[in-house]
């Protein structure tokens, strides 16, 4: 990156002998970028920067409406010989309770030490 797209918009090419001057810029330079780059740890080591970069409060809705639906439909109770199927084997409430309480918040939570380790 720093050779070949970089250095030819700020030098022209050639040799003009100054190779000391010239690998001191040079050095000097690229402990500039790296220093730039690297303060992207500064940000990643922030959990609460990275909670709120993880958080999609309309999916997670979304998620949780689809949990409570699906236990709706599978909670059902099945009978031959009767049209009343409104009988549950459980709350649905229950499971999308579960998921906005714990499922998310550890899912996230997991997300962000998983992040924390891979960057730190
Ligand atoms: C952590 C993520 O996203 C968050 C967690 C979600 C979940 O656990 O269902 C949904 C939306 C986001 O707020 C992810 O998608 O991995």
């Amino acid at each position: 990156m720093y050779l070949h797209e970089l250095l030819p918009l700020l030098a022209t090419s050639g040799d003009d002998g100054n190779y000391a001057q010239t690998e001191t810029s040079d050095l000097s330079l690229l402990q500039a970028i790296s220093r730039r780059i690297h303060y992207g740890k500064f940000v990643a080591e922030d959990r609460e920067g990275l909670m709120k970069l993880s958080t999609f409060t309309s999916i997670e809705e979304a998620v949780r409406k689809r949990v409570e639906k699906k236990a709706t439909v599978l909670g059902q109770e099945v009978c031959l010989d009767t049209e009343d199927n409104e009988e549950r084997k459980s709350d649905p409430s229950v499971a999308s309770r579960l998921y906005k309480n714990s499922v998310i918040p550890l899912t996230k939570e997991l997300q962000v030490e998983y992040l924390l380790r891979r960057l730190g």
